[in-house]
């Protein structure tokens, strides 16, 4: 029997997972998957209940289970802590731990958000561009790191950005590997765009040459361009559809990605996997955990929901189910049903709903 282990984690964690799981639970006896659940603490949930934010026993269920899946970890409550075991860490570990390299962030419009985002209908209309983040080196990774007091009494903080050839060579690999499979699917040419900020980083100027020599190897069929991160933050809001597969390290990642969740209407849309060399998957939404909704009901459970339609594809391989899922949530959108987060003021026939309802939604467009 496969296991999925659970981690609520901090703030909205613990409302948008209880949809999730509700969801994970009816497509695993709809499909017999065979699936069996199990949860642990990550975050300040952790750090409250062990002391630290990953400990041992979680990161022991996680190696032992077939994929996780997580809400979101942090909030004002841990910030003031010793930083190397605030609940941030405790996330950067598990992904570390694990070797989830490769973080696939997906952001696909569905049409009946086309009026929630702020950008114009034509400029988003049928967007699906994937961000393929490097997720377990760069700056969020390198030593040295920390705070500092220079010899004149002031304070220098400093972090590393180091990325080895290998690391590139290998997230290079999933981004092309993943623009041939959606050339295929699409019936369109195969393109990866690298973000790197090669005019002053020399980390990111390797990050180019090892992309441009990947490419010329491996991948001749796949239109590779490059673009400064700077750029591409621009360009994204200008032109979304200009691009197909991005690929990029950690922190532009993180970043890009957030940017490109508003292109959808809201971060509360955007699904993430993070996926091993071997297919193992830790699937999370790519916000955080929202203090500012927490305990409301407010919070969109949808990223998190996707998210375990992209579980079931990458992990268990099963199309069908997460098919079900997906079509699920765009049948909940289709009768208006929106959270304040993907609300449209101007839209009739539209019903702001909770959390609670949204999932419950879903699990009943399944059933
Ligand atoms: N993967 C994770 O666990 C992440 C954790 N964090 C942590 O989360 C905490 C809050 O960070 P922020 O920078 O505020 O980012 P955030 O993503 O938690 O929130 C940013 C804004 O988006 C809104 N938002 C986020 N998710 C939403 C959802 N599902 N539905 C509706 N609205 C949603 C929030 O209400 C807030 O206004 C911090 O402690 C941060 O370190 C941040 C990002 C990722
Ligand atoms: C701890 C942070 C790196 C989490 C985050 O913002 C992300 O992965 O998107
Ligand atoms: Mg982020």
């Amino acid at each position: 029997m496969a296991t999925v282990l659970t981690l609520a984690g901090d703030g909205i964690g613990p409302e948008i997972m209880t949809q999730a799981v509700a969801v994970l639970e009816a497509v695993n006896d709809k499909f017999d998957l065979g699936l069996s659940l199990e949860t642990a603490d990550i975050g300040g949930i952790a750090i409250d209940n062990a002391g630290v934010p990953l400990p041992d026993e979680t990161l022991a269920k996680a190696r032992a289970a077939d994929a996780v899946l997580l809400g979101a970890v942090g909030g004002p409550k841990w910030d003031g802590i010793e930083r190397s075991i605030r609940p941030e860490r405790g996330l950067l570990k598990i992904r570390s731990e694990l070797g989830l390299f490769a973080n696939l962030r997906v952001a696909k419009l569905y049409p009946q958000l086309a009026n929630a985002s702020s950008l114009k209908p034509e400029i988003i209309s049928g967007l699906d561009l994937l961000i393929v983040r490097e997720l377990t080196g760069g700056i969020y990774f390198g030593e040295p790191r920390g705070i500092r007091t220079l010899d004149n009494g002031e304070q220098q903080g400093y972090n590393t950005m180091v990325y080895k050839t290998s690391e590139i060579e290998r997230i290079g690999k999933v981004a092309f590997d993943l623009a041939q499979v959606r050339a295929k699917a699409n019936g369109t040419p195969a393109k990866v765009c690298s973000v790197d900020k090669a005019n002053v980083l020399e980390v990111t100027e390797l990050w180019k040459q090892t992309m441009i020599k990947l490419q010329q190897a491996d991948y001749s069929d796949v239109d590779l361009s490059h673009m400064y991160a700077d750029n591409a933050c621009m360009q994204l809001v200008k032109n979304p559809k200009q691009f197909d597969v991005m690929v990029t390290g950690n922190m532009f990642g993180d970043i890009l990605s957030d940017e490109a969740a508003m292109l959808t209407g809201s971060i509360g849309m955007l699904p993430s996997a993070s996926l091993d060399e071997h297919g193992k998957g830790m699937y999370e939404p790519c916000h955080g955990s929202a203090p500012d909704i927490a305990g409301q009901d407010k919070a969109n459970p949808l990223a998190t929901i996707l998210s375990v339609a992209m579980m079931l594809r990458y992990t268990f391989k099963h199309e069908a189910s997460a098919a079900a899922i997906e079509q699920a949530v765009s049948d909940v959108l289709d009768d208006g049903l929106r959270t304040g987060d993907i609300m449209d003021a101007d839209e009739t026939g539209l019903t702001l709903v909770g959390c609670k309802q949204m999932g419950e939604a879903v699990l009943a467009k399944l059933s």
